[in-house]
């Protein structure tokens, strides 16, 4: 859908800014009330709608990095730290239309300012949390990762990853899972979409949206309920026992996250939902030959049907599969798109601070920002004017030579 904003009248000419009709977009809201001029079509100039700065206190917000069901999460920079950082934006609207949303999101809030306090390398860290009233939306600001762990089987050749980068990947997720359920937290949602890469190549699990924390107090692990995608939930589930282990719930997801790894197939599939759930209640599925013996076993112990006899965390870190060095081979699935390298940030800060005749020489063809378009209503959501000054000013052109890697 195109939008028509602001017609510039100037030479008789009329310019209308083309863009997606995008319900995330920032600036949508600021556009002032649309007027359309009766004007012959062989008039019209048609113009790519300019990407324009944005920021949300100290954060530049750079492009979209992916979607879910709750949240658009983009690339942001802090102007002050020069970290590079992720902002998971939720907007209210869409969150009241999803059952136990806005629940979701104070959850996973809540639980995510908890584990930041002591952060572990391979759970995503929040940085710092912003609530725009008039839009009401609220950003979520954590580690930037490249891409999710499905990314990059969905752009791998054979849908999965060699031994060695399976074992790496699987290692770091049984640390950082078996140091959530350390701390009463169940995940509830294993799955390689929720297992995210850092650039330095590091699983942060992300998506806190329906974990529970546990009553520390509580001699066991019990829990009611689960929301996790299908294709990953536990036997326990898919036959509707009222109660299990909310840690062995995640660890037989990690069991069909570690199975698709090696295998780029899933231990129970179907067409359609209800015969999966059938399927998975049956509990039968098959370990190809071809993966060695400790694997299997690992993938054994994590799909064990009855609960009670199925591996925890802390048998999956110390298994021989794991803790046994895996000889690197040639064979890699690299990230997509390279976007370690690159950042969707540079655009915007040669924007702000590059001339116009130093914009064509890096190549970047931008449009200067429409000016009126830089001015919000908002207290934490500044122009980059104000927010540009002095001193930020220093920090954010110094930031551009250490994006250029
Ligand atoms: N920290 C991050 N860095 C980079 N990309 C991210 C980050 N967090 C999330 N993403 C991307 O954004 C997508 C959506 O994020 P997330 O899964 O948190 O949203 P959601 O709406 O809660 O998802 P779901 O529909 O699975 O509940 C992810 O699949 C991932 O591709």
């Amino acid at each position: 859908m195109t939008r028509a904003a602001s017609p510039d009248l100037h030479d008789d000419i009329v310019h209308f800014n083309l863009g997606a009709s995008d319900p995330w977009d920032d600036d949508l809201d600021e556009y002032p009330e649309v007027i359309f001029h009766k004007v012959p079509s062989a008039d019209i100039v048609y113009e790519t709608a300019p990407r324009i700065p944005k920021f949300v206190g100290k954060y530049l917000l750079g492009d979209t990095l992916g979607e879910g069901s709750y949240a658009r999460v983009k690339e942001a920079l802090d102007t002050e730290t020069v970290r590079r950082a992720a902002v998971k934006i939720m907007k209210k609207k869409k969150l009241k239309k999803i059952p136990s949303g806005e629940e979701n999101m104070k959850r996973e809030i809540n639980l995510l300012q908890k584990l930041s306090k002591n952060s572990h390398p391979n759970i995503i860290e929040l940085y710092d949390v912003h609530y725009k009233a008039e839009k009401e939306k609220t950003y979520l600001f954590m580690t930037f990762c490249c891409c999710s762990l499905q990314d990059m089987l969905d752009a791998s050749e054979e849908k999965k990853f060699p031994l060695w980068q399976a074992h790496k990947y699987t290692f770091q997720t049984f640390q950082g899972l078996h140091y959530l359920h350390s701390r009463h937290i169940i995940h509830k949602d294993i799955k390689p979409a929720n297992l995210l890469l850092d650039p330095s190549h590091t699983v942060k699990i992300c998506d806190f949206g329906v974990a529970e924390e546990l009553d520390p107090f509580s001699q066991t692990d019990t829990i009611k309920g689960s929301q996790g995608a299908p294709m990953f939930i536990a036997p326990e589930i898919a036959v509707g026992k009222d109660v299990f282990s909310g840690q062995k719930l995640d660890v037989w997801s990690a069991g069909v996250s570690l199975y698709n790894f090696v295998t780029g197939n899933y231990p129970f599939n179907a067409d359609n939902v209800f015969k999966l759930y059938r399927k998975i209640g049956e509990g039968k599925y098959v370990i190809p030959d071809y993966l060695p013996d400790n694997l299997k076993n690992l993938l054994e112990g994590m799909l064990q049907y009855d609960f009670e006899n199925r591996f925890s965390s802390h048998d999956c870190l110390t298994h021989p599969w794991i803790t046994r060095k895996q000889n690197k081979s040639y064979d890699e699935v690299e990230i997509p798109n390279n976007i370690a390298e690159e950042s969707t940030l540079i655009q915007y800060l040669e924007q702000l601070h590059l001339e116009d005749g130093d914009r064509k020489l890096t190549g970047h063809s931008t449009n200067p920002p429409h000016s009126s378009s830089l001015q919000t209503s908002s207290d934490d959501i500044l122009s980059s004017d104000q927010r540009l000054s002095g001193d930020h000013m220093l920090d954010v052109a110094d930031s551009r030579s250490r994006f250029e890697v």
